[in-house]
């Protein structure tokens, strides 16, 4: 088993990565949980928003979901390769085919699960989302939604993020979920 950092007495082995829906708070939690296990974070969105220079609603607009799409599965590859910490997706990433197996095969895969009502709460006052750029926004989160949960679910592990939750008290959830039921992610060593 790969040897990480022992940090608060928990040893992380394997990346964590978040999948789930726009909204779900991949970035916030994900950033919150690599604080607290003191790895280093990473965020697909971001990467490839450094890299390409501009925003994701820029490059769908200049390139096309599919030019986007390729750049993500590279990127993911790429930050999977690197030593174990907390890696949170796009919300599209675990909907290939390519990327759900790597994630699987490098890295265990967490899908945050918020009811739609909490998702749009926290997405319908942001316009950084390309996908949602239609006359019925909270239309096309609900398609999403519909057609994303069961392959979400194929997660190694899920999580819920009910509403009221605070991001320490969802890192908190993450930590004692990888715990109890994934040793070989993450394990408590004094
Ligand atoms: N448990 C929570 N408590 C309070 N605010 C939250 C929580 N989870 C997420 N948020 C807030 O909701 C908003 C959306 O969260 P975030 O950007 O982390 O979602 P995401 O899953 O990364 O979405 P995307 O797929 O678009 O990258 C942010 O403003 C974040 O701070
Ligand atoms: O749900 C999606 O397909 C997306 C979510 C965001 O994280 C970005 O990756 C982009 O806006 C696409
Ligand atoms: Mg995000």
């Amino acid at each position: 088993m790969a040897e990480g950092a022992v940090h608060k007495g928990l040893i992380l082995h394997k990346t964590v990565v978040f999948v789930g829906m726009m909204g779900a708070g991949k970035t916030a939690v994900g950033r919150t949980l690599a604080a607290r296990l003191g790895v280093v974070f990473r965020d697909s969105d971001h990467e490839i928003e450094e890299a390409a220079n501009m925003t994701i609603a820029e490059i769908f607009e200049r390139d096309g979901e599919a030019f986007f799409r390729r750049k993500e599965s590279q990127v993911i590859g790429r930050l999977l390769e690197g030593r174990p910490g907390v890696l949170s997706t796009g919300g599209g990433a675990f909907m290939a085919e390519g990327n759900r197996r790597m994630i699987t095969e490098l890295g265990a895969s967490v899908w945050l699960n918020a009811d739609l009502p909490v998702l749009w709460d926290r997405v319908r006052h942001k316009d950084t989302r390309p996908l949602l750029k239609t006359p019925d926004p909270l239309g096309t989160l609900t398609r999403l939604y519909e057609q994303r949960v069961p392959v979400y679910a194929q997660a190694d592990l899920t999580v819920r993020s009910d509403p009221g939750m605070t991001l320490d008290a969802m890192a908190r959830r993450v930590t004692e979920t990888l715990l109890a039921e994934r040793p070989d992610v993450l394990e408590r060593r004094e």
